[in-house]
């Protein structure tokens, strides 16, 4: 296998690099899979030289990475990292900074492979990939460039497929990385293992057994700094359009023919294609939004969203979703799949609940009153793993039952931590491994599907804000279980 070895990030002094992406490239080092003549040349517009920025990464890892800070690996790791000032929009200076790209590739010895990062406002992203082609930094002939994008993958359908066109034309779509960061979370990988190695859950994984679904993330966090983003996102576009869905896609596909990218990417996209069409009183009747108020996180009083940063005065930016989603197709037809998404809430994590349907009421269901359904928990975040709810009988002199569980914790060992997202898809793409990356109709179908919300709800101004920080988010959010027999899940 041949590792890509010359890595450019663009955006290299923001946020992102900072604290994702360096610490994973020193999680990579600390774990040996760094390639040889392996290169980082991180490129911003602030004028520093490379000890300067070798300063601040340096604390971007010590308080980011998953392994301890050891002098030894980043001695190792911060030779062979650059940085290089270039304003994006600058014509004339891309010829300058391909010579210099070229002098880096002679001194390492790398094979003329590049892999272009762009962790950039989404602005940049077509401004970045045009004049890197018509400057010739896209090596095409002897040597291959892949580019990766971050999100936002467009604002809509259009801007999206507009932005695909535009950078496919240059890299072509086997070197297009458009990452979604959740695909590399160790848990929602392991879905497809869970579905799929065991015998016991395969065979019942469908509408004869399972009465619902639900996909929850939320989090205590509120904007922070990127209001600015936020206001021109949301939550529907900001999470549900790519991770939800992506979670979505990979819990309810059918079984792919093989392993490979193009067949798990396939049942994705018959995913999204099944999905019920939503109407304008759909929209009403199925999705939940909102916006949090001042309130109590952990203790902490914090404001409500009006208040954060660069947010406009009387927004009407949503920070909470709900939604209930239907798939037509065999497998799912009649079972509801609740997804939901909100910052400053009760508590941080990521789950998918699998509840199945009551067993028939004939033995010990009439009369019993603590029978609990059967469920299935997958925990994504921050507790990795998996536990089972099923009935047993109480110990004793007594035939009453109760919910017990089995639990798999992946994460809980002491000294063991499961690999950051940005670690796995950034070794994926040294490889040239796309699985975990979305192909452009996944991410069609997804912004069509997302489109008929954000169309119906610009007919209505929404009551805002009308849910508390640190809490489970808006009344309406439960109505839109309760209706249905329900309630939310919180495995705690
Ligand atoms: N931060 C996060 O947690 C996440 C971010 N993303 C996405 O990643 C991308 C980057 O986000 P983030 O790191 O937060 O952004 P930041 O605003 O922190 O960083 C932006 C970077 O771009 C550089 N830059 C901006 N304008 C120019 C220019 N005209 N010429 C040269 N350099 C320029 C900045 O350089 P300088 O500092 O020198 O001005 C900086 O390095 C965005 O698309 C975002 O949506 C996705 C998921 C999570
Ligand atoms: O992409 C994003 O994801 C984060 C949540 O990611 P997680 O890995 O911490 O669950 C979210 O906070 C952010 O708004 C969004 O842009």
């Amino acid at each position: 296998m041949e590792l890509s070895n010359l890595m450019v990030i663009f955006g290299g002094t923001g946020d992102l690099t900072y604290r994702k992406l360096i610490p994973a490239l020193y999680n990579l080092q600390h774990e040996g899979l760094l390639p040889e003549n392996f290169v980082l040349v991180s490129v911003g517009r602030r004028d520093k030289t490379t000890e300067e920025y070798l300063v601040g990464i340096e604390e971007g890892i010590r308080g980011n990475a998953r392994f301890p800070f050891e002098e030894e690996q980043w001695n190792r790791l911060k030779a062979r990292i650059h940085y290089y000032r270039l304003p994006f929009e600058d014509d004339e200076a891309y010829p300058e900074f391909d010579n210099y790209l070229c002098t880096l590739e002679h001194k390492y010895a790398t094979r003329g492979n590049r892999m272009f990062y762009l962790a950039v406002a989404p602005e940049y992203f077509s401004v970045i990939v045009d004049k890197l082609q018509k400057n010739g930094l896209v090596r095409e002939v002897g040597a291959w460039s892949r580019v990766v994008i971050e999100k936002p993958f467009g604002k809509d359908f259009a801007s999206a497929k507009e932005l695909s066109r535009h950078i496919t034309h240059v890299f072509g779509e086997e070197n297009t990385y458009r990452i979604d960061h959740y695909l590399g979370k160790e848990m929602l990988q392991n879905i497809m293992v869970i579905r799929f190695a065991n015998a016991f859950f395969e065979p019942v994984w469908n509408n004869k057994h399972i009465d619902h679904i639900q996909i929850s993330s939320t989090e205590t966090l509120g904007v922070g700094d990127r209001g600015g983003y936020y206001e021109n996102s949301g939550a529907l576009k900001d999470m549900v359009q790519n991770h939800l869905l992506q979670l979505l896609a990979v819990t309810t596909m059918e079984p792919p023919i093989r392993l490979d990218t193009e067949s798990i990417r396939d049942e994705k996209v018959k995913v999204f294609k099944g999905l019920k069409e939503l109407d304008e009183d759909l929209v009403v009747h199925n999705v939940v939004r909102g916006q949090y108020v001042r309130g109590i996180v952990d203790g902490q009083e914090v404001p409500g969203y009006r208040e954060e940063d660069r947010v406009a005065d009387g927004s009407d930016t949503e920070t909470f979703v709900a939604l209930k989603v239907e798939i037509q197709n065999f497998r799912w037809s009649g079972v509801p799949i609740y997804i939901r998404t909100g910052k400053r809430m009760h508590h941080k994590s990521i789950e998918v609940s699998v509840q199945f349907k009551e067993m028939a009421d004939l033995l010990y269901m009439k009369g019993y009153q603590s029978t609990a359904p059967n469920m299935l928990v997958i925990r994504i975040q921050p507790y990795e793993g998996v536990s089972l709810q099923f009935n047993a009988k109480k110990p004793g002199t007594t035939n009453e039952m109760v919910p017990v569980k089995m639990d798999f914790c992946q994460n809980c060992e002491i000294g063991y931590s499961s690999p950051e997202a940005y670690e796995r898809l950034l070794f994926d793409v040294m490889k040239g491994d796309s699985t975990l990356f979305t192909r452009w109709d996944e991410v069609e179908y997804s912004w069509r599907y997302v489109d008929r919300i954000t169309q119906a709800w610009a007919k209505n101004k929404p009551a805002f804000p009308n849910y508390q920080a640190g809490s489970e988010g808006p009344r309406e959010a439960m109505d839109l279980l309760a209706r249905d027999g329900r309630k939310w899940w919180t495995s705690n």
